[in-house]
């Protein structure tokens, strides 16, 4: 179907709107009055703006309170509105919209509405215009859809029909099945916006946490769905009204908002991208760092073996088990410091993966990095962050371990050998990458989920908000079905947030926590110390023996329990934004141990150098 993005959506000029608009591939844009009144363009340029950019005007709004008023009251909006039907004429634009009003004036009589909205509707065919009239749902007497369509029903004039708005609509808990006893012709226009759920004030709600379609909590898509069986054919037009977005780049927020509509289309039958190839594991993480030495130090103390080293690139792979960390020195570290650059997704059909990605807009990396690499299928996430398909064990595929050849002196590597599945290792030892945890830049944390959520075909798990001493930390895990890839996306307290803000980790999964982390002290890795407060705190609620509580105190071991298992993790030190994580992971435990978190952020805090 055709798509369309309300202005007021995005950031910056009209111009810069409109540009944006169209280079994500909108073919239509809604013009909101303030963007327009503040822009430096005549309409004609605005409209010739538009056109080249191949960019229809489908929406000029709003008009408000106009109906259901004393007639002198009528007259002097009749009058303004023959106004703006003349701005629209050198627009170019043929709908209007008006939402229900709010005014004072306006009086609770359906009759009265109908009569000024069929008088409204007359004025505007002479001027080749149609009127779609909406209920905000904070209206003062009309406020949810079917009572707008009635009104619209009773006017009875070809040139009114109604706009149905997916916020208000939802926003309101109305039933939206009733959508399809609206006639399709008399449905003129088709405002879409998600939100998360919340208990607030509607219109509060409305103006600043509306998001795209799939980041929210509505069901949007069984809202389309009975929209088209009433015979709906205009076009899906995202209306978002959204404070972060108001503030980030219109660039990648119209991408962000296009990718939204993809995946509605899919989820509403309407169109059908290449399936998602969900991956099945983590092949590696990348890290870059300017000096390999403090992370080495790290790896080797958790148990990690130097296995191979890039052909033509200062990259070394470290293994433990499944667990594969690269360790990248070349020029990207000097740039960013030590940080997580890269994942390697195990995917059992890379190519498909690469396509799924491409029709949902991510951005395709070239297949090589550099002239001496197996090629490989890759794309940026939102943050940067590479993501590479991989197949470890495909005998069909290019192997990314055939970059590498073994390192000297060292023990026999693992890589490209079968997969075996994660063998029970007693004795401390690391079998896989548990999962991994990115923080988003502060305004891209909506488009995180649902790029991984559509382009990767994971679930997305309920965000959480966890304490810092200096802010507030939201989290949400996308993860595959089976757990096997977990990814921890979290956005710092805010956009100035320092490094620790932006911290990035590996966790690592091992049987026995407790072995583990005597093991990595003892080859002289140093462990997050935890607050004391914290395991008087575990003593009350729960009936560890005191040996065990000595034990987690000793070293560090955070604890969570939730309905299906038991969690047991500690921290190593940071270096620059990256640190790592033991994770024992026990039952059918399927969270991240976020109540620990306060605590860990709390501590890391402590042990950064005070600046
Ligand atoms: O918040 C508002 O005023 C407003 C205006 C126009 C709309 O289409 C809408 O959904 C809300
Ligand atoms: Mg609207």
């Amino acid at each position: 179907m055709r798509t369309s993005i309300a202005t007021v959506s995005l950031s910056g000029s009209l111009t810069e709107k409109l540009t944006a608009a169209s280079r994500a591939g909108f073919d239509g844009v809604e013009i909101f009055e303030n963007d327009l009144l503040a822009s430096p363009l005549t309409p004609e340029e605005i409209r010739a703006r538009c056109a080249d950019l191949g960019l229809t005007i489908d929406l000029y709004q709003p008009m408000r309170d106009i109906e259901a008023v004393p007639s002198d009251e009528f007259d002097r909006n009749l009058r303004r509105a023959e106004h703006k039907f003349r701005l629209m004429r050198r627009l170019g634009a043929d709908t209007v919209l008006v939402c229900s009003s709010v005014s004072p004036l306006a009086v609770d009589d359906d009759e009265l509405a109908a009569r000024q909205l069929r008088r409204l509707a007359e004025l505007a065919q002479d001027f080749g215009i149609r009127v779609a009239y909406e209920a905000l749902a904070w209206g003062r007497h009309v406020s949810t859809y079917d009572h707008a369509w009635s009104i619209v029903e009773q006017a009875g004039h070809p040139a009114l029909g109604t706009c149905l708005d997916s916020f208000h609509i939802l926003a309101r808990g109305s039933d939206p099945k009733g959508i399809e006893d609206i006639p399709g012709e008399k449905i003129f226009f088709l405002q879409l916006a998600d939100a998360p759920l919340m208990a607030m004030d509607v219109l509060q709600w409305s103006r600043h946490y509306r998001c795209f379609p799939g980041q929210g909590g509505f069901d949007i898509a069984g809202l389309v769905g009975h929209v088209i069986r009433a015979g709906y054919q205009g076009p899906l037009s995202l209306e978002v009204f959204n404070d972060v977005f108001r503030q980030a780049e219109a660039g990648p927020t119209a991408v962000d908002a296009q990718r939204s509509l993809l995946v509605l289309q899919e989820a509403a039958g309407l169109a059908e991208p290449p399936a998602p190839v969900v991956p099945s594991g983590i092949a590696f993480a990348e890290l870059v760092t300017p000096d390999a030495e403090p992370v080495s130090a790290i790896l080797e103390a958790l148990g990690f073996t130097r296995t191979a080293r890039h052909r033509g690139k200062p990259v070394d792979l470290w293994q433990q088990g499944e667990a594969r960390v690269l360790l990248n020195t070349g020029p990207a570290a000097r740039r960013d410091g030590t940080s997580l650059a890269a994942i390697g997704l195990e995917s059992p059909d890379p190519a498909g993966a690469a396509r799924r990605a491409e029709a949902l807009l991510a951005p395709v990396l070239p297949r090589r990095r550099a002239p001496e690499d197996a090629p490989l299928d890759a794309v940026a996430a939102p943050d940067g962050t590479e993501l590479f398909f991989c197949a470890t064990d495909s005998s069909e595929l290019p192997h990314w371990t055939s970059d590498f050849e073994p390192a000297e002196h060292q023990p026999p590597t693992h890589h490209g050998a079968r997969r075996t599945g994660h063998k029970p290792s007693p004795d401390g030892g690391v079998h896989h990458i548990d999962h991994l945890a990115l923080t988003q830049p502060w305004h891209q944390f909506d488009e995180a989920a649902l790029f991984h959520r559509s382009v990767l075909g994971f679930g997305a798990q309920e965000s959480v908000d966890v304490a810092d001493p200096y802010g507030l930390l939201r989290s949400r895990a996308v993860t595959s079905a089976d757990g096997s890839v977990r990814i921890a996306l979290g956005v710092g307290p805010a956009p100035t947030a320092d490094e620790g803000g932006r911290a990035q980790h590996i966790a690592l999964a091992t049987d026995d926590v407790v072995t583990a982390a005597r093991r990595f002290r003892a080859a002289g890795g140093r462990l997050l110390p935890m607050p004391p407060n914290y395991y008087d705190d575990l003593a009350a609620r729960y009936e560890f023996t005191d040996d065990e509580l000595e034990t987690y105190r000793e070293l560090g071991i955070l604890y969570d329990r939730d309905a299906d298992g038991e969690f047991r993790h500690c921290y190593t030190e940071t270096v620059d934004r990256v640190f790592f994580e033991l994770v024992q992971r026990d039952g059918g435990y399927r969270g991240y141990g976020a109540p620990n978190a306060p605590v860990r952020l709390a501590a890391q805090h402590a042990r950064r150098p005070v600046g």
